[in-house]
């Protein structure tokens, strides 16, 4: 290579480097972070308080920075909020000092990626770096345009854009969320969008539900055995926590742990240390902690159900999923959102929700929130053909009662298995409609030989909601 070229290629690298700013007013911190990231073939410059900062972000563009919590002109926190604010793309990582856990909370809170405890780890720091590089960039969209190719929590009512704000804010940190809500209130979802807009993004997203496990198989689910662990252990399993590593594990209904498995958790979440059953050795793990329960978390460690130090890690930052009532004038958006969705799926013909049906919908309280909303709307469409919903498709609870007693004529059922439905029965409705539900159920699933996809493509509806409600409905088994 000609001296020339070598130039261009050397100059070539160095542009092409990442810059990453350091601030600290301790010149060994800075040396050391100096030489450490110029190893990693970074470029560095450093600042000694917030405004030298400040001049620099201003000057050059970084993809990283790190500061530390004390400065001459100022806390490091200011400096989180200012880079959140203003310098969105830049992730921000503090240096704290050992053991002061409240700082490095309050840093995440304040929109920090994550946090660096003293004295500095060069393992802790290279997986750090290598994160935040590979934070996605920062997108601004509405509901709608991220509609077309990311999942996302529709409305745009002040609740729901705020609550977007912060999930956006939330994807690029790495700290340890709690998603609280009501069920089928979009846990799961937003748990999947910080997921989806994170650094871990292009890794797993292991979504478990502790209340589904049986105790006995809890240790060999989220840690893993190998083979010949135990009676039955004809292979290598991973577990949860190796499954997911690299990425997010999203832990639903975690108030259901029992008490026994919530020290194990801790001690893994603690140690970032995984040992599989039988295995002698420990694996690294990196992952994402995101829990979620319908219950209230607070309340179950007040009553000595859940264990204070497993709340205090997994609850670093709470998000709130508001109920649907509570947002009421995004109803309208949502029901069109799910009705659009399911006619492309199903292959039918576009529908509308007319005026008075959709002013009814937005009065109905929804105690089962959206996941709610769409099972009525994918009832409605496999009950109904026409391509204008009206009040009384729409079969909302007490709404259905009425017709049912007012009308004690036979009811026919066409598009659904022509089975024809007597309405002068004696049940409470409730106990009358889930009899028709598990009929049109077990008939499906008989029909496909159990298969849930055939099945679910029968009677209209999604595979997961056939799950959902053959889970209500005590169908499982
Ligand atoms: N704001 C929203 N916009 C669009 N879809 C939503 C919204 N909120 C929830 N959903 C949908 O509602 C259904 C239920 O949501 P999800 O499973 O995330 O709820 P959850 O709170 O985790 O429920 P559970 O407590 O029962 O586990 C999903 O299909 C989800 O996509």
């Amino acid at each position: 290579m000609s001296i020339d070229n070598e130039r261009i290629t050397n100059l070539q690298k160095k542009t092409l480097s990442p810059r990453i700013l350091v601030v600290d007013d301790e010149p060994d911190i800075i040396e050391l972070l100096e030489l450490t990231l110029a190893r990693m073939g970074m470029e560095v410059s450093s600042a000694t308080c917030i405004n030298e900062a400040k001049a620099l972000l201003q000057s050059h563009p970084f993809q990283l920075c790190f500061t530390d919590m004390r400065l001459s002109d100022g806390n490091g926190l200011e400096l989180v909020k200012y880079i959140s604010q203003h310098y969105a793309d830049v992730p921000i990582a503090v240096i704290t000092a050992h053991g002061t856990t409240e700082n490095a909370v309050a840093a995440l809170k304040a929109g920090a990626f994550d946090y660096l405890p003293k004295p500095v780890s060069l393992k802790q720091l290279r997986d750090l770096v290598k994160s935040a590089l590979s934070l996605p960039p920062v997108k601004i969209e509405s509901a709608e345009q991220a509609g077309a190719n990311q999942r996302t929590l529709l409305g745009e009512s002040e609740s729901m854009r705020q609550l977007r704000a912060t999930i956006d804010k939330l994807s690029r940190s790495q700290a340890a969320v709690y998603i609280s809500g009501e069920s089928g209130s979009g846990k799961e979802l937003a748990a999947k969008m910080i997921h989806e807009r994170s650094a871990r993004y292009k890794q797993p997203f292991v979504a478990v539900n502790c209340g589904a496990i049986p105790e006995n198989l809890m240790e060999s689910e989220f840690f893993g055995y190998k083979k010949g662990a135990f009676t039955g252990a004809e292979k290598e399993h991973d577990g949860f926590f190796l499954t997911a590593n690299g990425g997010t594990l999203f832990l639903d209904e975690v108030a259901d742990l029992p008490l026994t498995m919530q020290v194990k958790l801790l001690r893994v979440i603690q140690e970032k240390q995984v040992r599989r059953l039988g295995d002698t050795q420990e694996k690294n793990i990196d992952v994402r902690i995101i829990s979620a329960t319908h219950k209230k978390l607070n309340q179950c460690v007040a009553i000595g159900q859940f264990r204070q130090d497993l709340y205090y890690r997994l609850n670093v930052i709470e998000l709130n999923m508001p109920a649907l009532r509570e947002m009421r004038e995004d109803i309208p958006l949502i029901a069109e959102a799910i009705l659009e969705k399911h006619c492309q799926e199903t292959k039918r013909p576009a529908c509308r929700i007319k005026k008075d049906t959709m002013a009814m919908l937005k009065n109905y309280d929804f105690p089962g929130n959206v996941r709610e909303l769409e099972n009525i709307l994918e009832r409605t469409l496999a009950l109904c053909s026409d391509v204008e919903i009206g009040i009384e498709d729409l079969q909302l609870p007490n709404q259905a009662f009425e017709i049912t007693t007012k009308d004690t004529a036979e009811v026919t059922q066409t598009s659904v298995n022509k089975l024809q439905i007597r309405a002068d029965h004696n049940l409470p409705l409730q106990d009358f409609l889930d009899t028709l539900e598990k009929d049109s159920i077990i008939k499906a699933l008989n029909e496909s030989r159990y298969n849930r996809t055939k099945a679910a493509k029968t009677l209209g509806i999604t595979v997961r909601s056939l799950r959902y409600r053959m889970e209500r409905l005590g169908l499982n088994d």
